[in-house]
């Protein structure tokens, strides 16, 4: 296009981004809200396109180092990292500290990828490679894109949201089927028994496979059930 004389607009799209003063609302519109979600996008598949092979262990926020699941998870972190594995947590305290602290111990790759929380404490001291997100959805992409098996340990609402997102993307195949391990059957089996005993007769779930997770009280075992995929 040519503009000349008349034609030519007294502002430019440079001098319009350089001007000073302008109103501030739009920083709260749905509009620009989509380009910070797009932005934690790039991030994230910025810092972990390079990755590797990893897998993610989900688990309580709230569980202190005297917890033996907080010594599993620790166990299971350092294993993982010993085959050459990245290990994946939301990068917060509790299981998450414990998982990130035994890779970080095995001299792995111990990934954190926290989440913008009131109180946040920030990333746990054992993340080796993190990145904080502001947008839960956005962090639980990232989670699935870039594991190859996932953990699930003893743990509340996170951990459950965590576990039955992954859970209904491999069921509608809309995520590549991966090893789930739900670690300490004790605390599963009332879950999964309501499951079968109650959604199943009452039609809430089609196609409910069993064998979409494995059980086990062995933290060598979640391991090398997590690891299947990557042999
Ligand atoms: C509760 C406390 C801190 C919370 N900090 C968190 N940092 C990172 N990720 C978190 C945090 N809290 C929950 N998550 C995610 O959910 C899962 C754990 O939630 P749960 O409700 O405790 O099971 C975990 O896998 C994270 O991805 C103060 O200590």
């Amino acid at each position: 296009m040519i503009m000349r004389g008349p034609m030519i607009p007294p502002d430019t799209t440079t001098g319009n981004l350089l001007k000073r003063g302008q109103p501030a609302e739009w920083r709260h519109s749905d509009a620009w809200r989509v380009l910070r979600i797009q932005s934690e996008f790039v991030d994230g598949f910025d810092a972990l396109a390079e990755l590797g092979p990893a897998v993610t262990v989900f688990g309580s926020a709230r569980v202190g180092e005297d917890d033996a699941a907080y010594d599993a998870a620790r166990g299971m972190g350092r294993d993982i990292a010993s085959h050459g594995v990245a290990v994946v947590t939301g990068g917060g305290p509790g299981i998450m500290e414990a998982a990130n602290r035994g890779a970080a111990e095995a001299g792995g790759v111990s990934v954190g990828l926290g989440i913008e929380l009131p109180h946040e404490q920030g990333l746990n001291e054992w993340v080796n490679l993190g990145m904080t997100f502001r947008y839960f959805f956005v962090r639980k992409t990232m989670f699935v894109k870039y594991s190859s098996g996932v953990i699930v340990c003893p743990g509340g609402f996170g951990t459950l949201d965590e576990m039955f997102e992954l859970l209904t993307l491999v069921q509608t195949h809309k995520s590549t089927s991966m090893p789930i391990v739900l670690f300490d059957t004790a605390y599963w089996t009332g879950l999964l028994d309501w499951i079968e005993t109650t959604l199943r007769p009452r039609r809430m779930i089609s196609a409910w496979d069993p064998s979409l997770v494995v059980t086990t009280d062995d933290p060598q075992e979640a391991v090398r059930v997590a690891l299947r995929d990557l042999r």
